[in-house]
């Protein structure tokens, strides 16, 4: 590293390396404390670690954000700094007064983070001071803590959920900063989703602009895989893998009655990742419906064409669709959209309920039989405990967060870039969602293994439909526009659902 300069417009810290590489790096606790002292990484003599060969991180290891270069251009762009232990640390064992909370939605693996960090503290560092916040972010303004130590959290990794609670809504970050000080607490571990990650920022903030010694690590968590630039989060894999046994059940019931339909539905409200790898290992969908493709129902090219044509082939079919799939296409019918939850987030419409009863209606009118068997296993999914290599997953997203913590590193996330825990800033975690990208060999994967139709013409289709409804009544106000970009589907913000936002959103690395 040649030259450090900081960027007051965005408060991002880049650092130019040689051959055009810069490392965007993460707050550390001696950007406002410069004097702190430092003290030996007792690893050193942990008899477990003793032998590792080069154990310690070196101080400019980074990782590439991109791995795909060209001859021309090797080396260059931005890079994370690497997570692990460091050789020096900010905090002695004694000192500590961890604390650790879970927020959001439920996600298999949550526990498996929390217990990792309860014991990866207690094993490596030392630290016996170390407490749960219980019920998310306004648990520390309206709780008691919890003492955490690997006794209480030997086993929990076997159950699903989180034992401390979670919730949403309720981060009022002055009453959670006051209680971090009041406490004492110097190190805050916050497992969370794009929501979560925004207060891990904030909370770091306030605790920056308040001057005091603490350390905040956010650990991303989403069983919808919508965090960008880290290669996937934990709890996904078990999601996927559990969606088979709802989709084998779906194609058995389907295969077995005459004109057979089973329609799954899945977790995934902006993006259908888990809905497509379900989809994709499956092998016995024949149609993955994702918020990033918008579909249609009537006419050629549309759902209803397809079901048909597949019915008559092979007498039965099985769909998947993504929760936040056809969101659009309901408002429209319903005129209507949902509200929000407490973390402001949009509640959907349930497309899976909507489907079914559209399939029915369409094919009474045909005069037509359908033994439709619809099953919505989401909660279920979200539920369960984390399979083997999420289980492997968490332990390492667990350990690279204390190391950060312990090195004073504070207000970043953790995860892994191309196979390498790296320190992530917020910013690159929740100002973009990860969004499967329809122009991108994965899902082109999926479409030449269903068959299914592609849905391109979503935007004609839709015009026609409203103009055609415009003719036949008095109109009242002008239809919402669909805005179409050298026939690629734009955003309508109207509704907050990003239409083909795998066009222009964070794009997959997969090849
Ligand atoms: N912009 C924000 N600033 C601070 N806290 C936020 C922000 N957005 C969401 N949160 C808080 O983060 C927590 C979890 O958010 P939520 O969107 O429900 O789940 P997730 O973090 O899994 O996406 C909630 O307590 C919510 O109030
Ligand atoms: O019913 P809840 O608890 O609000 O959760 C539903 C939502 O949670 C999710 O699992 C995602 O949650 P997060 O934003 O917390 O990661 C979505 O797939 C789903 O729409
Ligand atoms: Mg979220």
């Amino acid at each position: 590293m040649d030259s450090a300069s900081s960027n007051p417009s965005s408060d991002v810290k880049l650092v130019n390396g040689a051959n055009g590489a810069v490392l965007e790096d993460v707050p550390h606790v001696t950007d406002w404390l410069p004097d702190l002292p430092t003290y030996a990484n007792p690893l050193k003599h942990n008899p477990a670690y003793v032998a590792v060969k080069q154990y310690f991180v070196d101080e400019d290891a980074m990782v590439a954000k991109d791995i795909v270069v060209t001859l021309k251009t090797p080396g260059e762009g931005i890079h994370f700094r690497r997570a692990g232990p460091r050789e020096q640390i900010y905090f002695k064992a004694d000192e500590v007064r961890a604390c650790i909370v879970t927020c959001g939605g439920l996600c298999p693996g949550l526990n498996t983070v929390i217990r990792e960090i309860v014991c990866g503290l207690w094993t490596q560092y030392g630290v016996r001071d170390i407490l749960g916040i219980e019920a998310g972010y306004k648990g520390f303004y309206s709780r008691n803590t919890r003492p955490l130590n690997p006794k209480v959290v030997n086993d929990i990794h076997k159950r699903g959920g989180t034992i401390l609670g979670t919730s949403r809504g309720g981060s009022d970050i002055n009453k959670i900063v006051s209680s971090i000080v009041d406490r004492g607490i110097n190190q805050v571990y916050i497992i969370g989703g794009d929501g979560t990650q925004k207060g891990v920022n904030a909370i770091y903030e306030e605790i920056r602009k308040r001057g005091v010694k603490v350390a905040v690590a956010g650990i991303p968590k989403t069983i919808d895989n919508d965090i960008a630039v880290i290669d996937k989060s934990f709890g996904f894999d078990s999601a996927v893998e559990e969606a088979q046994r709802a989709i084998d059940a779906a194609h058995t019931e389907a295969e077995s009655a005459e004109n057979g339909v089973g329609l799954v539905k899945l977790m995934g409200r902006y993006t259908g990742y888990i809905a497509m790898y379900a989809t994709l290992a499956s092998r016995d969908v024949d149609c993955c419906l994702i918020p990033e493709v918008p579909f249609y129902l009537e006419g050629k090219g549309g759902l209803y064409s397809f079901v048909e044509k597949r019915l008559r082939e092979n007498g039965h079919l099985v769909l998947v669709v993504a929760e936040g799939a056809g969101q659009e296409l309901m408002a429209q019918s319903f005129k209507e959209t949902g509200g929000l939850d407490a973390s402001g987030n949009k509640l959907l419409m349930d497309v899976g309920q909507w489907l079914c009863s559209k399939l029915k209606d369409h094919f009474t009118e045909k005069k037509e039989i359908i033994n439709l068997k619809y099953i919505d296993p989401t909660y279920m999914i979200r539920a369960i405990r984390s399979n083997a290599s999420d289980n492997v997953y968490c332990t390492l997203l667990a350990h690279s967060a204390i190391h950060g913590a312990m090195a004073g590193y504070t207000g970043f996330t953790v995860g892994p870039v191309n196979n390498r825990h790296a320190y992530i800033p917020i910013h690159r975690v929740t100002e973009k969602q990860r969004h499967v990208n329809i122009t991108d060999r994965m899902w082109a994967r999926l479409l030449s293994s269903t068959n299914q139709p592609d849905f391109l013409k979503y935007d004609k289709v839709m015009d026609a439909k409203r103009k055609k409804e415009a003719a036949s009544t008095p109109a009242e106000s002008p239809p919402a526009s669909i805005g179409t970009v050298g026939g690629e589907h734009t955003a309508t913000p109207e509704n907050g659902i990003p239409r083909g936002v795998g066009l222009s959103g964070v794009t997959e690395n997969l090849g």
